[in-house]
């Protein structure tokens, strides 16, 4: 039996040159934790090339969702961005990752630490009951380079609190931190500098970052999350050391640096 499923594209949404978001359909079979990965890709002269992706839908949805980068010359994304609505993709049977909500001890603030494309584990995460059950207070915080790239951010601001079944929850539990490095913006910076100044705490109307109450997923690339690393360890939170062995924090890398 082959590893993978051939899925259709469903929609593509570019949001800018540099991210797109597609939907495809989802096999029957394909059982996953809401921020968890799965290998996708495209036949290319003959072979399957394929990479790591976050599933962006939650587990209950019946579509696929994945939020992507374009590297220019990048062996998938540069053929990627092309897909079109109809066209074939390959999904793996194996999803896999650590950004597990029950792999952190149960707190007051679950903190969704995402830069890029990392932003792609955690919508999923914040569309699953059982984050609102174990966390008073759910924040997603997207740091991007430019406001054109705070992809969904209408979706997460407008769309979710109205949502028919989790509406209600979330309006009253979910938060939304965006936040913009390089363009004039009302959180403008790094997350991390962000989080480790105590700006973010402090524009949110929270308490100072306490590992006692307070848990952490990271999803970025290698430098973000030795300096979220960094931040977390410095204030004696511990990273969960493996699936299924909790911690105050967990983390993926959401590429890998060449
Ligand atoms: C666990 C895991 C989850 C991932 N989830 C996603 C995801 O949800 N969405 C996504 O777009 N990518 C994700 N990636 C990265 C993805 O696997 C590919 O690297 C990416 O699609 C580019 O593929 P490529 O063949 O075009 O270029 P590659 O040869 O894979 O990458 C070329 C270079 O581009 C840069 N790069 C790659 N991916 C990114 C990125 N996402 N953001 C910024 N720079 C990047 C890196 O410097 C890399 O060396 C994930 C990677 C891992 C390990």
């Amino acid at each position: 039996m082959s590893a993978f499923d051939t899925e259709r594209v469903l929609a593509v949404r570019h949001w800018t040159p540099d991210y797109f978001s597609f939907t495809a359909t989802r096999s029957a079979g394909l059982r996953f934790e809401n921020g968890q990965f799965v290998m996708i890709g495209l036949h290319v002269d003959g072979r399957p090339l394929l990479r790591a992706y976050s599933i962006a839908s939650a587990n209950w949805e019946e579509e696929l969702e994945f939020f992507s980068i374009k590297v220019q010359h990048g062996p998938l994304t540069s053929r990627l961005q092309h897909l079109k609505e109809g066209d074939e993709i390959l999904v793996g049977r194996k999803p896999t990752g650590t950004l597990l909500i029950h792999d952190l001890h149960p707190g007051r603030n679950l903190y969704l630490l995402g830069t890029g494309t990392g932003l792609a584990p955690f919508l999923a995460v914040i569309k699953d009951p059982a984050t609102y059950e174990r966390f008073a207070r759910v924040i997603v915080c997207h740091g991007v380079r430019s406001t054109a790239d705070l992809a969904y951010r209408d979706y997460i601001e407008r769309e979710l609190p109205n949502h028919e079944y989790l509406g209600e929850t979330i309006a009253r539990q979910l938060r939304y931190y965006p936040a913009v490095s390089r363009e004039e913006f009302v959180h403008r910076g790094r997350l991390t500098d962000l989080m480790d100044s105590g700006r973010m705490m402090h524009d949110l109307g929270l308490e100072p970052l306490d590992a006692a109450h307070d848990r952490a997923m990271i999803c970025g690339s290698p430098q973000m999350l030795a300096d979220f690393r960094r931040i977390l360890d410095g204030r004696g939170f511990t990273a969960a050391p493996r699936i299924g062995t909790p911690g105050e924090y967990v983390f993926e890398r959401a590429f890998v640096e060449k």
